[in-house]
């Protein structure tokens, strides 16, 4: 079943019953098929407003492989262009030696860019990416008496870390409990609970262990549970605990270009990079009160999120980036440019979420990258660093198009 498959007499029935008020919109693929629910709430739509939804019914896949654990009230498909950037080559501890990336987008120049910095990566003989760490984290808050009590629920957490993990770890066969962190502020109790989520990003699965550590929680001390998330995690929200501590993936790409390279491929110098990024990524973002110090790390992020089935609100915690560039000199007096970026908090997955759907499972196969790897958490790993050094490659082609003068230039030819 697709959407050409759809009932249009049951689609327009189903429409005529919600508008007469006898079924709810989220109630129809109990009367039908996934396709045609989809259907009737477009016919629906279509009755009550301006819009022609025929191309967002257009979609290529079974409805039901989406309404299933990815959306409700499905109307269709948004159809979001994507393109590819790469090879990238990387020398990564789990991703090969080189991988193209796609990335789907509607901002124009923007692949254009990420693709110059791989060619300028290329030229600098390929980055280094390792993943430094890995936990997703979920932090219940919750209630005592006051602080003398909190203390107590403390103690005890700390002294009993190994009923929590057998309690986590009973809801997963996959997820392992890294650590729990307890944060005090006056009669609230925080437990931010790290994960390492292996090839999933993780977050059902933090969430569905966590509920039942905090079950043993609240039986073995005076806690109250208030809310299984409590904001500390922190999830799709600019948080300086994922900036410094990290969530989901902690992950790092460098690169050393030669000048000559800088020159070709990004059309200005190393001195003249280095100088952008500290007076822009680092002077800039610090007066800006940022808790990025990066010039485009979400555009990347974004983008490859949209490609391969990826949380996009987790786009928040991608952009908690650092990038650096300095020159360097050899022993003959060569220059190059060394180049880093640190992506604190990369929320990302091979299985689980929007991965299985089918074309951003197509995307992950592009990579290579797609399931559970051998040993589970490889995949993930290795999609963390492809994706770290093509954010690696668009930090190296803004910074040379703001360097050269070059980007408002790019915006006018490539973004209208
Ligand atoms: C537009 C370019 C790349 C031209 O750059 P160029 O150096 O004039 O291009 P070139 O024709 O010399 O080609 C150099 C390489 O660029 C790539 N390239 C070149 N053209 C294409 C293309 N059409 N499609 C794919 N790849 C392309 C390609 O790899 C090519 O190498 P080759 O393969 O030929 O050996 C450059 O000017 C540039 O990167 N500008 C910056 C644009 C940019 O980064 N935009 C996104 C950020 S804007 C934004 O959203 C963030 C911002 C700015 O608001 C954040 C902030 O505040 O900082
Ligand atoms: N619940 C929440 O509060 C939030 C949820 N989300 C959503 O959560 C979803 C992602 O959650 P996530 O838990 O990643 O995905 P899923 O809920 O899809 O669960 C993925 C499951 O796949 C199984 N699995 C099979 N092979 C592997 C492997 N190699 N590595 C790891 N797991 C494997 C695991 O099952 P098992 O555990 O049984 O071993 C794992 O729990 C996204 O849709 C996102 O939008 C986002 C933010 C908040």
């Amino acid at each position: 079943m697709t959407a050409a498959d759809a009932d249009e007499e049951v689609a327009a029935d189903l429409a005529d019953r919600v508008q007469d008020g006898e079924l709810r919109l989220y109630e129809l693929e109990a009367h039908a098929d996934a396709d045609t629910a989809a259907m009737a709430r477009r016919v629906l739509l279509e009755r009550e407003t301006d819009a022609d939804l025929s191309t967002v019914g257009d979609y290529s896949f079974p409805a039901n492989e989406a309404t299933g654990s990815n959306i409700e009230n499905m109307t269709g498909a948004v159809q979001v262009p994507v393109g590819v950037v790469g090879p990238v080559h990387l020398d990564g501890e789990a991703a090969s030696e080189e991988h193209y990336l796609p990335l789907a987008t509607t901002e124009g120049a923007l692949l254009a860019s990420v693709n110059r910095g791989c060619a300028a990566i290329r030229a600098g003989g390929g980055a280094t990416a390792r993943v430094l760490k890995s936990a997703m984290t979920r932090a219940p808050v919750f209630r005592v008496a006051d602080v003398a009590e909190a203390s107590e629920v403390v103690s005890w957490v700390r002294a009993n870390e190994d009923r929590l993990r057998d309690a986590a770890e009973s809801t997963t066969s996959h997820g392992e409990l890294v650590d729990v962190t307890p944060y005090v502020v006056g009669d609230n109790v925080f437990l931010r609970f790290g994960y390492d989520s292996k090839d999933a990003m993780g977050m059902n699965m933090a969430t569905i262990a966590t509920q039942e550590a905090c079950e043993v929680v609240e039986a073995e001390t005076p806690a109250s549970l208030v809310a299984l998330s409590g904001n500390l995690c922190s999830d799709k929200k600019p948080a300086a605990i994922n900036a410094v501590e990290g969530r989901g993936r902690t992950v790092s790409a460098d690169v050393e270009i030669p000048a000559d390279a800088v020159g070709d491929v990004l059309k200005t110098t190393p001195a003249a990079i280095a100088e952008a990024n500290t007076r822009k990524n680092h002077v800039g973002s610090a007066k800006a009160g940022a808790l990025g110090f990066n010039a485009q790390a979400a555009n990347v992020v974004a983008a490859a999120f949209l490609a391969t089935g990826q949380d996009p609100a987790q786009v928040v915690e991608g952009s908690n980036t650092i990038t650096t560039a300095d020159v360097r000199t050899d022993d003959e007096g060569n220059e190059s440019l060394y180049a880093s970026v640190t992506l604190a908090s990369l929320e990302l997955g091979t299985v689980g979420g929007g991965t299985k759907l089918p074309t951003q499972s197509e995307g992950l196969d592009v990579v290579g990258v797609r399931g559970g790897g051998d040993p589970p958490g490889t995949n993930a790993d290795a999609l963390a660093e492809v994706v770290a050094t093509a954010t690696l490659a668009g930090e190296l082609s803004l910074l040379g198009a703001l360097a050269s003068s070059h980007l408002a230039s790019a915006h006018e030819q490539l973004g209208r």
